[in-house]
C-alpha cells in the first residue's frame, strides 16, 4: 500500500470498510470504480475498463461513470442485487490541502432504494431481518424505506415459515448477525433472490424507542433495532419518516402457504412470475400508489373475523349501489400524489418543488373526497373521512409559496412566488427594473444613433453588450462605445454605465436564485413536521381506494356479496374462476356450483384431462380468498365458512428453482398439508400422485384422502386421473364423488366443463392426445393398446390395488419365495385364493386359525417390503411345522 498515491491510499481505506459494496469514488465530475470493483463493474454495466497509474508495480484497472447519468448505473446494479457505496467529496478541492477529504455518505442496496425510478410505484420495497434465539423461535422485521412503514411479527415454527413470511413480503434484502447459520440463508437463497447484509449491533438506538412504545418483548425489538442499525450505518441521513412499528401476528389472518401463493397466483403467475394474469391484476382497479399497495397487503392477508371482513364487504356494497359518488370518488383519488412515498424523499431530502406542489393539489382535494364520501351515508366511511386532516396551514403555505409549475431543478430559481418573502421580491424588483432599464436603454441608443437594428444582448462570457452590424458602423461616430467584441457581421461593445447595470442585475439574480433556494429548504422542512400527518392521510386514501377498486371490479364482473355462515357449509351457486373467466370472455365460462357439506367434507373430482378440475378446484379457493379479502365473489350465491389456511397441491407450479424432483416436491406439499391443516381448513389436492408409479401413486392417494377424511375433517377437493378412487365413496361417509362431464361426439371428445354428481365413467386422454395432434399411427396404437387393457380380465379393487402394490415392490427387491410362486401364479390369484381361504376358515385347523388372524392383524401399508417378506416367511414356516 506504501508505494500507493496517496488517492489510492484513501480508496484502499474507505473500501476496506465497504467490501460488499461496489465504491463509487467522485473524482471531479466522475464516479471511479478501481481494482476488482472496476473490473466487475465494467462487465455489469457494460463500460469501458480502462486503467491507470496509481504508484504501484502493475497499473490499476479503473472504470468510471459520469456523476449526472450515475442513477441509472447505480439502478441498474441495485436491480442486479448488488450495493454502491456512494464516496463523495466533502470539502472543496480548491481548499484541501493535500488529497481532497471522501467519504461515503449513502450505501444504496436493493432494500434500501428511495429513487422513484428504481420502485415499482404499486409495490412496497421491503429491508427485512431475522433473529434466530436459542429456543429456535425467530424474530422478524420488515422495513419499507420508501413509505416509512415498519413491523415485525414472532415464529416459533420452521424456519420454512420464515423464508416463506420473507418471500409473500417479497422483502429484497436481509439483515442478519454476522454469525447466523450459512444453511439457513442458502435455503432462502434457493428459494428467493435476495441480497443478504450483516450487522451485528441489535441494541435500539435511543432516538427509535418511540417506535416501539408499548412493546413488551425484547425477544421482537431485537430484529427490528438490527434493521434500524444497518439503515442508519448505511442510509447516514435522517430516518424521520419511518412509522410506529406494528406487531402482527401470522395466525391474524387466513395462511396460506408458499406453495399455494404460488400455485393460485395471487399476486404472480406461475409461468411469467408477472403480475398480469395473476388475482392481482384482475383486481387492481385501484388509482393510487399507495390504493396498489394496500390492495397486494389485503390480498396476501386475507382477515379471519368476521366483523372486519363484513366492514370491508358493506363499504364495497355501498359503493356499487352509489355509482355517481363511487365515480366522483374515484376521479378524486386519481388526483392524489404517493402521500407515503413523498413523506420519506422529504425526510432523505429528496424532493423537489414539483413534487411539493403536487403535494399541495393532493391536499387541496382532501375536503372534496371528505364530502362525496359522506354523501355515502355509511358511518364506517363516515368515520374514516371524518379523521382526515386536510393539513390546511401546509397547503396554505404550499399555496403561497411555490410557483404553479417550477422547473426540477431546486437550485435555479424560478420556484417560489412573488408576494411570498419581502426581500426575495426586492431583489427580483432589481433584477426586473434593471431590465427593463437595459430595454429602455436599447431604445434610447438606436434614437440617438439612428441605427434601427442596434439591439442589447447578452452572453455568458462578457455579459450585457451593444450589437451593431457592420453595415451599420459608419453611422456610429467614434469612440462613443468601447469596443468589446469583433464578429464576422458585427461589433460588440460595452459603455460604463451598462456594465454597472449589468452588475446590479447579475448580483440581484444570484441573490435571487440562493434565496429562493434557501426559501424553498425551510418550505421542504416545514413539510418535513407533516410527515406524520401525511403518512395518516395516506393510510386513509389508500383504503377508500381499494375498496372503490373491490366496487368497481364487483360491478364489472357481477360479483356477489358472500355470506359467512358457521355451520361449516359451503355453498357457491355458478361459480366462476375469476381470471380465467376474464380471459376467456364471460360467455364461454361455464360457471359451476359447489355444495360441501357435513356429509360431503371431501368432493373427489374425475373427469378427463383437460376438462376442468384444477380451474374448478383453484375457482374454490379463489372465492374463498377473495371473500376473506373482503371483496365480493365471482358466482350468483355464495354461502362460505371463513377459512383458517388454504393449502393446494396443484400440478404446473414446480418447484424448479430449488431443484426438488416434481414427485418430492408433491409431497412436501402434501405434508404441509397434513400436518398443519385443522378442520377449519381447505385443501385442494390436485392428481397427487401422479408422479410416481401407478399403484404407487394410488396407495398414497387413497391413504391421504383417508388420512384427511379421518383426521383432519376440513373441506377438501380431490382430483384423480385414479377412477379405482371412487368406490371409496362407500366406505368414506363424508366423501363424494363428483365429476366433470365431457361427452364423445362422432369419436371425438367434447368437454362440457360443468361439474356434476357421481364418477366420471370414462377417461379421454387418448382424445386429449389427438387434440394435440400427436401422430395418427401412434393415436391408433394407443386405442389398441387401451383395447387390450380394458378386457375384463380382471376387475381390480382397491384392497387388490394394496396387494399389487406389494407384488410391484416384492418385484423390486429382487426377493425369491419359491414355495409363494408355486402356491399362486400371481399376487393376485393369490390374493383371491386367500379370500375363499377365509371362507373355508370353518373347517380350517386351530394352527391355520392363528396364522390367518396374525395375517388379518398385519398393517401391510405401515411395513417395509423387507419387514414384509419377513413376516410372510414367518407365517408360512408356523403353517409347515403344523
Ligand atoms: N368452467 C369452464 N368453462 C370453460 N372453460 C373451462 C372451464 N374450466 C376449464 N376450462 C378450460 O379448460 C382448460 C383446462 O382446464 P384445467 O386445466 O382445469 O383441466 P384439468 O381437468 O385440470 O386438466 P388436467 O387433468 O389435464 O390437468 C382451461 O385452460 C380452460 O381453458
Amino acid at each position: 500500500m506504501a508505494t500507493y498515491t496517496p488517492m489510492i491510499q484513501q480508496y484502499l481505506t474507505i473500501k476496506a470498510e465497504y467490501e460488499d459494496a461496489f465504491l463509487f469514488f467522485r473524482l471531479g465530475d466522475f464516479y471511479e470504480m478501481f481494482f476488482e470493483d472496476a473490473t466487475r463493474a465494467s462487465q455489469e454495466l457494460e463500460i469501458t475498463l480502462t486503467s491507470r497509474d496509481g504508484g504501484g508495480a502493475d497499473r490499476i484497472p479503473m472504470c468510471g461513470v459520469p456523476y449526472h447519468s450515475a442513477p441509472t448505473y447505480i439502478e441498474r446494479l441495485v436491480e442486479k442485487g448488488y450495493k454502491v457505496a456512494i464516496c463523495e467529496q466533502v470539502e472543496d478541492p480548491k481548499q484541501a490541502k493535500g488529497v481532497v477529504k471522501r467519504e461515503v455518505v449513502q450505501v444504496i442496496s436493493p432494500g434500501t432504494l428511495m429513487d422513484e425510478k428504481g420502485l415499482q410505484e404499486k409495490e412496497n420495497n421491503f429491508i427485512s431481518s431475522v433473529t434466530q434465539f436459542e429456543d429456535d423461535t425467530y424474530s422478524l422485521a420488515f422495513s419499507d424505506l420508501s413509505t416509512g412503514e415498519n413491523s415485525v411479527t414472532m415464529l416459533s415454527s420452521s424456519w420454512e415459515d420464515v423464508v416463506a413470511e420473507i418471500y409473500s413480503r417479497e422483502a429484497k434484502e436481509i439483515v442478519v448477525d454476522p454469525d447466523f447459520s450459512p444453511e439457513r440463508l442458502q435455503q432462502l437463497k434457493e428459494r428467493k433472490a435476495i441480497t443478504v447484509s450483516y450487522e451485528k449491533n441489535a441494541t435500539l438506538d435511543f432516538e427509535f424507542t418511540h417506535l416501539v412504545e408499548g412493546m413488551q418483548q425484547q425477544k421482537l425489538i431485537t430484529a427490528f433495532a438490527r434493521l434500524i442499525n444497518y439503515l442508519i450505518r448505511t442510509q447516514k441521513r435522517s430516518l424521520e419518516h419511518l412509522q410506529p412499528v406494528q406487531f402482527y401476528q401470522i395466525n391474524q389472518y387466513m395462511k396460506i402457504d408458499l406453495f399455494s401463493k404460488r400455485n393460485l397466483e395471487l399476486t404472480e403467475t406461475i409461468r411469467s412470475k408477472g403480475k398480469k394474469g395473476s388475482l392481482l391484476w384482475l383486481l387492481d382497479k385501484t388509482v393510487t400508489a399507495m390504493g396498489g399497495r394496500l390492495l397486494k397487503t389485503w390480498i396476501d392477508r386475507p382477515l379471519l373475523q368476521q366483523q372486519q371482513i363484513e366492514n370491508r364487504l358493506n363499504m364495497v356494497e355501498t359503493f356499487m349501489n352509489q355509482f355517481f359518488e363511487r365515480e366522483e370518488l374515484r376521479e378524486l383519488l386519481t388526483e392524489v400524489y404517493d402521500l407515503e412515498r413523498l413523506a420519506g424523499r422529504v425526510a432523505f431530502g429528496n424532493v423537489n418543488a414539483r413534487d411539493l406542489v403536487q403535494l399541495k393539489k393532493s391536499l387541496q382535494k382532501i375536503p372534496f373526497i371528505q364530502q362525496v364520501v359522506k354523501r355515502l351515508n355509511h358511518s364506517y366511511a363516515t368515520e374514516l373521512v371524518e379523521g382526515m386532516d386536510p393539513c390546511e396551514r401546509l397547503e396554505s403555505l404550499l399555496e403561497r409559496g411555490l410557483k404553479d409549475h417550477p422547473p426540477l431543478s431546486i437550485k435555479e430559481g424560478d420556484i417560489i412566488k412573488d408576494g411570498y418573502h419581502d426581500q426575495l421580491d426586492q431583489y427580483r424588483d432589481a433584477s426586473r427594473n434593471g431590465k427593463s432599464w437595459i430595454a429602455a436603454l436599447e431604445q434610447r441608443e438606436r434614437e440617438k444613433t439612428g441605427i434601427k437594428s442596434l439591439k442589447i444582448g447578452y452572453n455568458r462570457v462578457f455579459g450585457y453588450y451593444i450589437e451593431v452590424t457592420k453595415a451599420n458602423l459608419h453611422l456610429l461616430p467614434e469612440g462613443m462605445y468601447e469596443r468589446k467584441q469583433t464578429l464576422t457581421n458585427a461589433e460588440r461593445y460595452i459603455t460604463p454605465e451598462l456594465k454597472e447595470k449589468e452588475t446590479l442585475i447579475l448580483e440581484a439574480e444570484d441573490k435571487i436564485v440562493q434565496l429562493e433556494y434557501e426559501l424553498f429548504l425551510q418550505i421542504r422542512d416545514e413539510v418535513k413536521t407533516y410527515i406524520p400527518r401525511l403518512q395518516a392521510l395516506a393510510k386513509v386514501v389508500s383504503e377508500l381506494d381499494v375498496l372503490q377498486c373491490f366496487a368497481k371490479i364487483s360491478e364489472e364482473r357481477h360479483y356477489t356479496k358472500p355470506v359467512f355462515s358457521p355451520s361449516g357449509d359451503i355453498r357457491i351457486e355458478n361459480g366462476r374462476h375469476p381470471v380465467v373467466e376474464k380471459v376467456m370472455n364471460a360467455q364461454e365460462y361455464v360457471p359451476n356450483d359447489c355444495f360441501m357439506s357435513e356429509d360431503s367434507q371431501v368432493l373427489l373430482i374425475t373427469g378427463p384431462n383437460m376438462s376442468g378440475k384444477s380451474t374448478y378446484m383453484r375457482q374454490v379457493a379463489l372465492t374463498a380468498i377473495l371473500g376473506q379479502v373482503g371483496c365480493f365473489v365471482p358466482a350468483d350465491q355464495a354461502v362460505l365458512p371463513i377459512f383458517d389456511q388454504v393449502f393446494t397441491r396443484i400440478g404446473a407450479a414446480d418447484d424448479l428453482i430449488s431443484g426438488q424432483s416434481t414427485f418430492m416436491v408433491e409431497m412436501l406439499e402434501t405434508k404441509n398439508a397434513v400436518v398443519n391443516a385443522t378442520q377449519s381448513s381447505l385443501i385442494l389436492l390436485d392428481e397427487i400422485g401422479r408422479g410416481t408409479s401407478t399403484y404407487d401413486g394410488m396407495a398414497l392417494a387413497q391413504a391421504i384422502i383417508e388420512h384427511i377424511h379421518e383426521h383432519i375433517g376440513c373441506k377438501t377437493l380431490f382430483s384423480t386421473h385414479y377412477h379405482e378412487l371412487t368406490v371409496l365413496e362407500q366406505d368414506l361417509s363424508m366423501l363424494k364423488n363428483v365429476h366433470v362431464s365431457a361427452i364423445e361426439k362422432n369419436g371425438k371428445v367434447v368437454f362440457l366443463h360443468k361439474i356434476k354428481d357421481g364418477a366420471a365413467d370414462k377417461s379421454y386422454g387418448i382424445h386429449v392426445a389427438e387434440l394435440a395432434e400427436l401422430p395418427d399411427p401412434l393415436i391408433e396404437r394407443a386405442r389398441v393398446i387401451l383395447q387390450d387393457l380394458e378386457q375384463p380380465k380382471e376387475e381390480i379393487t382397491i384392497n387388490q390395488v394394496v396387494n399389487k402394490k406389494e407384488e410391484h415392490t416384492v418385484k423390486e427387491d429382487k426377493v425369491e419365495i419359491d414355495s409363494l410362486k408355486a402356491d399362486t401364479d400371481s399376487q393376485l390369484s393369490f390374493f383371491e385364493a386367500s379370500q375363499k381361504e377365509t371362507k373355508k376358515a370353518s373347517s380350517l385347523s386351530k394352527y391355520e386359525k392363528a396364522v390367518l388372524e396374525k395375517l388379518k392383524e398385519l398393517d401391510v401399508l405401515e411395513m417395509t417390503p423387507l419387514h414384509a417378506m419377513n413376516a410372510l416367511y414367518e407365517l408360512q414356516k408356523s403353517l409347515k411345522k403344523k
